[in-house]
Order: C-alpha cells, then sequence, then structure tokens
C-alpha cells in the first residue's frame, strides 16, 4: 500500500476530487504577471532568483508556524523573491483557492498555483482564480494529457511550470511542450530528498528550456550557488524558509544578503 501524502495517493485523491468543486467565482480574469521573464531577469545583487513557497504543512516536513499566508507572501516580497509559490491543496498542504487570490491582491510578484492538477479543466479554473503560472507533474501525468494541460496554459496566457524528478520525465516534460521545467530534488514516492537531482539532470537541458528551476530541500547559500552552476535560473524553497519564525529574514539569509540591509 502507497504512503499516505505521496504523491500517487495525492493524485488519486485529485481524479476522485475532479469535478465535485463548485464552478469558479472569479471569472474576471487579472491581467497575466509575466512568470517566466521573473524567472530569467535576474534580481540585482541576489546570486540567483528565488521562487518562495507559501504552505501551512507539508507530509514529509508537517506543520509550519504560519498561518497567515498573506504576510508571509509579502514578508517573502519585501526580501526580494522573484514570484512566490502558493500550495492551494488542502488536505496535505492546508491551502485554498483564496489563499492563492488573498496572496495575489496583497504583492505585485507574480504566483505559481502549486496543486496536483490532473485535467485542462483545471488549468482554465487555475487562470480564472488568477493564478500567473501552474505546476504541472510530468511523473504523474500521461503524455496526452501532459501535452494537453501545456496547450491550456498557453492558450489562457498562464506559464505551465512543468516539474520532473528524472531526465526521462524532464524529456517528456519538453517534448510535450514545456519551456520553463522544474527538477524536483524529492522524490514524491519515497519523500526523500537529494538536492544533487536537479544538479545532474539540469545540465542536459540548459539549452532546450526558456527557464529552469530547481525545487526542493534548498538550505543554505551554497546550495543555491551550486543549483545556479548547474543551470539553475530559479529556485523553488519552502521548507526551510517557512521553520523560520521570520521566513523574510530567513530569505535573506539563504541568499548571502543579512547584514547587507537589502
Ligand atoms: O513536500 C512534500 O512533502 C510533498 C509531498 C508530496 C508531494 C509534493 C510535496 N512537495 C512539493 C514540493 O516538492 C515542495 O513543495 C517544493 O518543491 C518546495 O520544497 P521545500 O523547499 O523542500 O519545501
Amino acid at each position: 500500500m502507497e504512503a499516505p501524502g505521496t504523491l500517487d495517493v495525492i493524485m488519486a485523491r485529485k481524479r476522485r476530487e475532479l469535478g465535485t468543486r463548485p464552478a469558479p467565482t472569479h471569472g474576471a480574469q487579472p491581467p497575466t504577471r509575466d512568470f517566466a521573464q521573473a524567472l530569467v531577469r535576474r534580481v540585482p545583487g541576489h546570486p540567483v532568483n528565488v521562487i518562495a513557497e507559501v504552505k501551512r504543512k507539508s507530509p514529509s516536513g508537517g506543520a509550519f508556524p504560519h498561518a497567515d499566508v498573506v504576510a508571509v507572501a509579502r514578508a517573502y516580497e519585501a526580501a526580494g523573491a522573484c514570484a512566490l509559490s502558493i500550495l492551494t491543496d488542502g488536505p496535505d498542504f492546508g491551502g485554498d483557492l483564496e489563499d492563492l487570490v488573498a496572496v495575489r491582491a496583497a504583492v505585485a510578484l507574480p504566483v505559481l498555483r502549486k496543486d496536483f492538477l490532473v485535467a485542462a479543466s483545471e488549468v482554465e479554473e487555475s487562470a480564472a482564480w488568477g493564478a500567473d503560472a501552474v505546476l504541472l507533474i510530468a511523473d504523474a501525468l500521461e503524455d496526452s494529457v501532459l501535452r494537453e494541460m501545456v496547450a491550456a496554459a498557453k492558450q489562457v496566457r498562464v506559464a505551465a511550470l512543468v516539474e520532473a524528478h528524472t531526465a526521462e520525465h524532464a524529456e517528456r516534460a519538453l517534448a510535450a511542450g514545456a519551456r520553463i521545467v522544474g527538477l524536483n530534488n524529492r522524490n514524491l514516492a519515497t519523500l526523500k530528498t537529494d538536492t544533487g537531482t536537479a544538479l545532474r539532470v539540469m545540465p542536459a537541458l540548459r539549452s532546450r528550456s526558456t527557464a529552469l528551476v530547481a525545487e526542493s530541500g534548498l538550505r543554505n547559500l551554497a546550495d543555491l550557488l551550486a543549483a545556479r552552476d548547474a543551470g539553475a535560473d530559479a529556485v523553488l524553497v519552502g521548507e526551510s524558509l517557512l521553520r523560520d519564525a521570520d521566513p523574510g529574514q530567513a530569505l535573506r539569509r539563504l541568499l548571502g544578503l543579512e547584514g547587507r540591509g537589502a
């Protein structure tokens, strides 16, 4: 039996839930903020761009001590995050689509809807709720579905960050039309993290993508520099910031900016 909180279990739940949610009430879609551009336009003085993640809990990390996701998002923006990742899954991450709306209204940064989407209709739903980008997980989606979802994202003008854990799934992401590829250091079947994963896979993808993102388990400046040197335009960081009483200060520290008043 699969362990609770692993990718297969979450995706099976998401497939059961599909179609059970009410239609989006946020029909008037605000103009999209350019997520891809935010990843590749280097924030001055930062060693690499950081997509900072907001979540109340996770299967691997348990509960984080920050219920006020808007306050965390504002702190990240002030500390120089290039974009934000908002978990909108309720059962495993304590999030909600309303969090995405509230955070986006409170900041000027592009906002990624981080969830476990299983169908193109959910990409459209994400756009209607104001997401600037959606996460698609190549390892969990069949080729035809992934292609449809990438195409749907283009259609509704939201960016697609297509995540993979292996070189094989990264190739599938590119073949499906992905231009922003994330390499997840966390194996979502075991929840174990190896920061060497992205470092090994990214170099072969450099010239074939618009932007590369190293994700998960990044804890210090050395991790960020290694990801940058392997080809990452941006890194996606959650837990190591959210463990801190002051996530904004934690982000500055991670970027090596503490004491520089940045
Ligand atoms: O983080 C988990 O426990 C998890 C479990 C099942 C599916 C996805 C999961 N996390 C998604 C992520 O990979 C992270 O939210 C993201 O990359 C940030 O990682 P971290 O900096 O380690 O919080």
